[in-house]
């Protein structure tokens, strides 16, 4: 049933890919929800921006990396009601970016195969992304 009182929030998420097909997952630090889960980089649409151009603020914010718009392809979205908001979260795929990502704001990173996705425990709202993921590598 719906609840009237349950806010959408927009989040963008990037599956950054390397020469190999691996694709870059990162680690929710302490502290926050869904701590220790492994995720996509990427965060909440700020007002006024394009859920891209914020793609390429969170990439360099959270892992040090540049990467530019027109390296963004839309693959799909996750859609989840957590118990505190309604999350929509359009997942971008990123093959071009300059720099080695370093964990900012992360526990850890890791590169990782999408068959091997699963493997490695994911916030509720991911399962459903990782079949495009391995479709697409
Ligand atoms: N970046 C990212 N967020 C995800 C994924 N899956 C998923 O459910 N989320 C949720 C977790 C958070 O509730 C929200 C992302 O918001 P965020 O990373 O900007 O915010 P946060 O919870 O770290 O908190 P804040 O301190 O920035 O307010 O989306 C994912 O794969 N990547």
């Amino acid at each position: 049933m719906s609840d009237k009182t349950k806010k959408l929030l927009l989040v963008s998420a990037c599956a950054l890919v390397d020469a190999d097909g691996r694709v870059l997952i990162a680690q929710r630090p302490e502290g926050k929800q869904l701590a220790g889960l492994w995720e996509f980089p990427g965060g909440k649409v700020e007002a006024g921006e394009t859920p891209e151009e914020t793609l390429v603020r969170e990439l360099a914010e959270e892992l040090g990396i540049e990467t530019k718009v027109a390296c963004l392809a839309p693959l799909t979205f996750a859609s989840h009601s957590y118990d505190d908001f309604n999350l929509l979260m359009p997942l971008y795929v990123c093959r071009r970016y300059w720099g080695i990502p370093q964990a900012k704001e992360h526990a850890a990173l890791k590169w990782v195969r999408p068959n091997k996705l699963r493997d490695y425990p994911m916030p509720p709202a991911d399962a459903p992304l990782i079949p495009f993921l391995i479709d697409l590598l």
